[in-house]
């Protein structure tokens, strides 16, 4: 089995995505442009949406890493299909939700291996999301109405994770040393909801800096707002660049 890892010369790069939230599909490719040199890898959502696997085919051809946040959730059937599908497009991350189960995301595994061995390409990188960052205490408790707190829920989501054989999870910054003592040592540890000291959370209920969550052990900080609404957007970027060079130093 071969699976997306290969690393650029800049470590800061590695581990920063900025999440591609805007639906202009000529100012989301400008963004790219301005920032690939600083910026490792781009996640899609609304705009795969509106421009599909053209849009994640652009990006490949710009030689940037792709993250396909489909947060996939449906029969296991279903999600062969896509295992299938985001293997041959060539994306370097795909997100799954664990809440649908083990069976589910093991289908998305198998089915993905199989076509990474007959097309002879690497299959991406699969996480699964474990809690969003937007859901807080209450609401996994009374709106969801899922027992224990969401650290506990987290654990258990990474547990599931594991044994579907995923390469790793998305959980909040505050979850990361409980995350990797549940998972082995490689697995991949996706973290939304940092932001730099003072700059607003926005609708993340459980958030913490870029710096301590490198510290505890996150590969990947996704960040969107604090970039993309920032009027100069490489100063941001090569502020977040300092942070994670000093929490690494
Ligand atoms: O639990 C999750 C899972 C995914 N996300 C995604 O991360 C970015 C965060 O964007 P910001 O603008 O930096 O808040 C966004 O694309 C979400 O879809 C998440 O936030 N939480």
């Amino acid at each position: 089995m071969s699976v997306h890892t290969e690393r650029s010369s800049s470590p800061s790069r590695d581990k920063l995505c900025l999440a591609l939230d805007l639906t202009d599909r000529a100012a989301l490719l400008d963004i790219v442009d301005e920032l690939k040199d600083l910026v490792g890898w781009f996640k899609i959502n609304s705009a795969f949406t509106l421009f599909g696997p053209e849009l994640v085919r652009e990006l490949l051809a710009r030689d940037v890493r792709v993250f396909l946040d489909l947060k996939l959730h449906d029969i296991p059937n279903t999600l062969a299909g896509y295992g299938t599908a985001v293997t041959e497009l060539g994306a370097h991350l795909v997100t799954v939700h664990t809440s649908g189960g083990v069976d589910m995301m093991r289908s998305l595994v198998t089915s993905a291996d199989e076509a990474a061995a007959q097309l002879n390409k690497p299959r991406p990188t699969f996480v699964g999301v474990t809690i969003l960052t937007s859901t807080d205490q209450t609401g996994l408790n009374q709106e969801l109405n899922v027992p224990g707190t969401v650290e506990e829920e987290v654990a258990r989501r990474a547990g599931l994770a594991k044994e579907a054989g995923l390469d790793g999870i998305v959980c909040a910054p505050v979850e990361l040393a409980t995350a990797r003592k549940v998972l082995p040592d490689a697995a991949f540890l996706v973290t939304p909801g940092t932001r730099s000291p003072g700059v607003s959370g926005n609708d993340h209920r459980r958030v913490g800096t870029h710096a301590n969550a490198i510290a505890d052990g996150s590969s990947l900080l996704v960040i969107g707002r604090q970039v993309l609404h920032s009027e100069d957007r490489r100063t941001t970027v090569a502020q977040i660049v300092e942070e994670i060079e000093e929490a690494r130093a």
